[in-house]
């Protein structure tokens, strides 16, 4: 079969028939691209009733062919926009795989409307373009059900997706907001896949998105990509803040690329703005239809300015108040009647309802009042097609115009300006036709501030579309215009479109993609959770559950044993109001620490005195406290500090000076303050402007205190100044040291921590294996609370089972005390 297939040109970017003779198997990768839509179109034939398919060539899924290099098989996931009868799917199937490589998700038509035109077009769409269902009569009030359609269809998609892969070494691309659940689903499945997803449309403000019933479980679905990618900083920026709000996540900026660390997993998010087909805008322009239609618009409104729009039929367009701004500036500049024209094409609705309807309504309204107040014989001011117009006749609209406007309130790139700008460079016979003498070529764009393309148009008029004098101005202005300023204009445009074109995008996501993909792979990944729950946990290859009968057999075999146990987190659960521990925990350590062959600490950020009163009946038990900066050995010792106490403090007065600062502009911030360090908290502050701060607190405190022997550091919440060669791990070696100067090496160590500053406690023990010593290396079980990345080998899944594990060791020792 003979079909269209895009190759690369001058710019990458040309037009050429190819016979798609390649077998599948030729390709060593394959890329998926998977999308609400197929490039496709599809029609019965008349005669034979079968249906016929060829590919879109003005889709964006097919032009985006250009970026793959040509040792990669692109197979395309997606739906057809016709409604398959379910015995005629397994042919259709073949016949697409076959001839085009592309493979169709048959949703029901009932959930094809549930989907689509249910959960995509009345709850995302609008959200996403910041409309809010304010009540029942206005908008849309979130729709369970139609949650659940997506899912099911998100499913649909996942089962496709997977059919399609050939190896592991495929990558998967997933478009658009219809689909922000399949990165789960596939995760779900193939736990090492890699995936990118990129968001077509914009991603509202944090305050918008969060309006959304079901935002927890879209946001925790696209997690699972490898990359997220979007159109402009500003969606991005508006994710992450997301992430932030709403998940906890942090972020981090690093050489340039800005990562979400989810599970172990670094997101990468990537910026990376569509770009247009250029070769195929150039071999329309050279098309005889397009030269024809050229030269009849050129004979239709000689002598008139034209001003041009081109939109979907859809309530974000703003085309009602790009109307209404002409007609302000036909009623204030009775000049300007009777020569400017506004050409408004309005590409058919996508969807239909309410809205969609009304703005229709609306608009033609606006049209017939102008045309009949400021018309006259021979003068229609707007000339207003809302049928489908082949692609080709807009190209010649676009190369006539004057001015082209696009006024979107809220778009997530809206690619007809760089069309247009494409078309106005024209070609020589272009030239020809329209009469120029195009030495250099000229065009004027107006464009909304609120749509992704804006900002890289440097040259354009920008409007407010809610202010009918701002786009009036903006159109009197775009009219009044020099050559010289349109020319420097539009070349400024060219440049960028041409060298930001469809293949420059998709090299540059992919690129970030295998660069994303090989930073995650070669982990060990976990499943946890189910449904919309679950997630993938990176870990190290033999990071494992800690058996009690292994440890229980280790504490009976040895003689010596240390056992080092964090306190928040480990033994006391964090969601506990009530800090103090329980007879239960108190009556294990008691049974822990009077057995003499053991050493038994408790080492916590905790300041000594709540530890001491605490644990004053367990009379064996040692203390660490405030990280190891006090270690008490048993009830009756004293406190031994290092850094000895009271020297060099002087720093504390200096960063409880700034901490107050900081502390009165951050709401719902404090201030702890320990004997051996400061410690700014922000847990119950806005976690954004908490973080901004703790980043800004920190480099401030860093500078002011370079000389001082401190350290700031930022850590879960909080940024604190302790003095140096202060932490868990440091103090672990000192007790371990000590051990052994007694000449009481352990022969087992156990440690066992939840949180950041366990992490120093279990490198300090891993270490203490490998160190040279005249004694023989102690087994070491470095354990952490909860399935996540550690340097501890073991985990445990709750602070109940730690009580648990250590009265199995008390049993076990009883064992052996009484056979
Ligand atoms: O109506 P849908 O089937 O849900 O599709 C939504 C829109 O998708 C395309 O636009 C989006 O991608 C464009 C290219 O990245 C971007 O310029 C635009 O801002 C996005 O909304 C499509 O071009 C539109 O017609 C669809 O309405």
């Amino acid at each position: 079969m003979k079909v269209t297939n895009i190759v690369s040109g001058s710019h990458g970017v040309t037009v050429g028939d190819e016979d798609l003779a390649s077998p599948m198997s030729i390709f060593l990768k394959r890329q998926v691209v998977v999308a609400n839509f197929l490039p496709l179109h599809t029609a019965r034939d008349k005669t034979t009733g079968k249906w016929c398919f060829e590919w879109d060539e003005d889709s964006l899924l097919l032009q985006m062919k250009d970026g793959f290099s040509p040792e990669i098989e692109v197979v395309y996931v997606g739906s057809l926009k016709v409604d398959v009868d379910a015995e005629e799917q397994e042919e259709v199937s073949q016949e697409l795989l076959e001839e085009f490589k592309c493979i169709p998700t048959f949703l029901a038509p009932h959930l094809q409307r549930s989907f689509y035109h249910g959960f995509c077009k009345r709850h995302l769409w609008p959200l996403f373009h910041y409309m809010l269902p304010i009540s029942a009569a206005q908008g849309e009030l979130f729709d369970k059900s139609l949650f659940g359609a997506y899912i099911s269809a998100n499913r649909i998609f996942a089962d496709k997706s997977v059919e399609a892969m050939n190896s592991d070494e495929d990558y998967i691309w997933i478009h658009d907001y219809h689909l922000m659940l399949l990165p789960i689903l596939l995760r779900k499945r193939l736990s090492q896949v890699k995936l990118g997803f990129f968001l077509h449309s914009p991603f509202p403000s944090s305050e918008i998105y969060k309006t959304l019933p079901v935002r927890d479980q879209l946001l925790k679905g696209l997690l699972n990509a490898d990359v997220i990618g979007f159109q402009t900083f500003d969606y991005a920026r508006h994710f992450l803040s997301c992430c932030s709000r709403l998940l906890g996540l942090d972020y981090k900026f690093k050489h340039g690329y800005i990562g979400i660390e989810y599970f172990g997993r670094i997101v990468s998010i990537k910026i990376a703005p569509v770009g247009v087909h250029v070769g195929r805008l150039e071999k329309l322009l050279k098309c005889p239809t397009t030269i024809a239609k050229v030269q009849e618009i050129k004979q239709r409104f000689k002598g008139k300015t034209l001003f041009l729009g081109i939109d979907d039929m859809d309530i974000f367009k703003g085309m009602s108040l790009k109307l209404l701004a002409f007609e302000f500036m036909l009623q204030r500049n009775e000049n300007l009647r009777g020569k400017m024209v506004l050409i408004q094409i309005a590409n058919p609705p996508r969807t239909v309802g309410k809205n969609v309807m009304e703005t229709r309504n609306e608009v033609i309204s606006i049209v017939e009042r102008i045309n009949s107040v400021y018309g006259s014989p021979g003068y229609e001011p707007v000339v207003f097609m809302d049928y489908s117009i082949p692609y080709h006749m807009k190209i010649a609209y676009y190369v006539m115009a004057d001015c082209c406007i696009v006024n979107a309130v809220r778009d997530g790139m809206n690619l007809v300006p760089y069309e247009y700008v494409v078309c106005r460079q024209g070609t020589e016979e272009i030239d020809r036709h329209r009469g120029i003498n195009m030495v250099r070529c000229t065009s004027t764009l107006i464009v909304s501030e609120f749509i992704g393309c804006s900002p890289s148009l440097s040259g354009a008029i920008k409007v407010n579309p809610w202010s009918l004098q701002d786009v009036a101005d903006a159109l009197y202005h775009a009219s009044e215009l020099s050559e010289n300023v349109r020319q420097l204009h539009h070349e400024k445009h060219y440049r960028y479109v041409i060298s930001h074109h469809v293949a420059y995008w998709v090299q540059s996501f992919l690129q970030e993609l295998e660069r994303a993909c090989q930073g995650n792979c070669n982990q060990k990944y976990y499943r946890l959770g189910i449904g919309l729950n679950f997630r993938v946990v990176s870990l190290s290859p033999d990071f494992r559950k800690l058996s009690v009968d292994e440890l229980a057999s280790s504490y009976k075999r040895t003689n010596r044993r240390a056992i080092f146990l964090d306190y928040d987190g480990t033994i006391m659960p964090a969601g506990s109001a009530c800090k103090i521990p329980s007879m239960r925990l108190i009556s294990i350590l008691n049974d822990l620490c009077t057995d003499p062959q053991n050493t038994v600490f408790i080492v916590s950020g905790r300041e000594r005195t709540a530890l001491g009163e605490w644990f004053c009946s367990c009379t064996n038990l040692g203390i660490a406290a405030e990280h190891g900066y006090f270690i008490r050995w048993n009830v009756d010792s004293d406190w031994e500090s290092s850094p000895p106490f009271g020297v060099s403090f002087e720093w504390r007065n200096t960063v409880e000076r700034v901490m107050k600062s900081y502390t009165e502009a951050t709401d719902g911030s404090f201030i702890e303050s320990k004997e051996s360090a400061l410690v700014w908290n922000y847990q119950d502050a806005d976690f954004e402007f908490g973080s901004c701060q703790a980043k800004e607190l920190s480099s401030h405190l860093e500078s002011l205190l370079a000389n001082d022997p401190v350290v700031v550091r930022r850590g879960h919440y909080i940024v604190e100044v302790i003095p140096q060669g202060v932490g868990k791990g440091r103090a672990v070696d000192k007790i371990l040291g000590q051990l052994v100067a007694n000449g009481k090496p352990p022969e087992l160590i156990i440690c066992v921590g939840n949180d950041r500053s366990d992490e120093d406690m279990f490198q300090s023990i891993n270490n203490a294996t490998k160190k040279e010593s005249s004694t023989a290396a102690p087994e070491v079980f470095a354990c952490t609370v909860g399935q996540k990345p550690s340097s501890a080998k073991y985990y445990i899944d709750e602070t109940s089972d730690v009580l648990l594990l250590l009265k199995a060791l008390v049993q076990s020792q009883n064992k052996i005390v009484s056979p």
